[in-house]
């Protein structure tokens, strides 16, 4: 296994007015043997779908039948509006989209607007916040005789988002090794991504790396979903019911292109390229 890295600076900046989420994050551990973990998703999130709902589901599935972890909280951590993918609409937006999912679909999940509104922050400063919010301010958790567990905290990504990890100035090495050698990751196979592919150079934190297999394939993305509505075509049924009212009332995603420096035509219903996106560049 490879070495944690040595700790980093533990000063965040906040955005105004914020408060880290944790109404839905258990501190007790039922059982005293296994390891205490909160899963956090990164992503655009434009609009967020089943799909991502769902990765949670299919982690906590994984979680029960292959390891020793309990599962005490998920997080899905909406990307600053500064990472300008295309399509990514206003932090706001996203941000209550994702809250609206959330609070009606489940009884886990929480989302966290640290990372949204503010300056972008890297995927491995996104989870030292975390693990700052869960373990040094709130405390981590207890076992039922009152002993303390430190949560570890670990990403829950799809197998695309993985395959970056092996593209060459899109993650520095030390992020990596931060991210995949001190938390670890969950990734679940998406279509088109091949899982070799995915982790291909990524062996070195083998065990830190969980892979599930998607035993229903669903490859619903949020880009389709930008391209229904554009097309005036529903996407009733692939998000929660009140997100797409939400879209409704808001008029959302009607326009070519959210943002006005990539034209709309590089996204197909295909999914969106990383290579075209200028934001997939992003080594510290
Ligand atoms: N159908 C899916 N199967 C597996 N993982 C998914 C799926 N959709 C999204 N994810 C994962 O969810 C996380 C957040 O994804 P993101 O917000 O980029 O959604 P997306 O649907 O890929 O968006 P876009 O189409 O705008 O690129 C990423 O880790 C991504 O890999
Ligand atoms: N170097 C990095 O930390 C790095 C590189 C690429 C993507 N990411 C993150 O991965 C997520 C990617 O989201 P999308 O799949 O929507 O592009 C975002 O949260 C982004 O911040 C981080």
């Amino acid at each position: 296994m490879a070495a944690a890295p040595a700790t980093r600076s533990r000063e965040f900046t906040n955005p105004p007015n914020y408060d880290f989420p944790f109404h839905r994050l258990s501190q007790t551990l039922r059982d005293p043997n296994k390891t205490p973990v909160v899963l956090v998703a990164c992503g655009s999130f434009s609009p967020v779908t089943y799909l991502h709902l769902r990765m949670f589901e299919m982690a906590k599935d994984y979680v029960r039948q292959n390891t020793d972890f309990e599962i005490l909280g998920g997080y899905l951590s909406p990307v600053s509006d500064m990472y300008k993918k295309p399509g990514l609409l206003s932090a706001q937006h996203r941000v209550t989209m994702c809250t609206l999912a959330a609070e009606d679909t489940s009884t886990w999940l929480m989302v966290d607007p640290w990372e949204a509104f503010q300056d972008y922050q890297r995927t491995a400063v996104v989870l030292d916040h975390f693990d700052h919010q869960i373990n040094d301010v709130l405390g981590g958790a207890r076992t039922a005789d009152g002993e303390h567990r430190k949560i570890r905290i670990m990403l829950l990504a799809g197998s695309d988002l993985i395959s970056t990890m092996s593209e060459p100035g899109v993650w520095s090495y030390s992020d990596l090794d931060h991210i995949l050698g001190r938390y670890g990751t969950f990734i679940v196979e998406r279509a088109g991504t091949g899982m070799d592919q995915a982790t291909e150079s990524l062996a070195r934190w083998r065990n830190n790396i969980h892979i599930i297999s998607q035993l229903i394939q669903n490859d619903v993305s949020s880009t389709k979903v930008r391209l229904f509505i554009r097309r005036g075509l529903s996407v009733r049924y692939l998000l929660p019911a009140n997100v797409v009212e939400y879209i409704e009332q808001n008029g959302l995603y009607l326009e070519d292109a959210a943002s006005p420096s990539t034209p709309v035509d590089k996204e197909s219903v295909a999914g969106s390229s990383k290579k075209d996106n200028p934001a997939s560049t992003l080594c510290s």
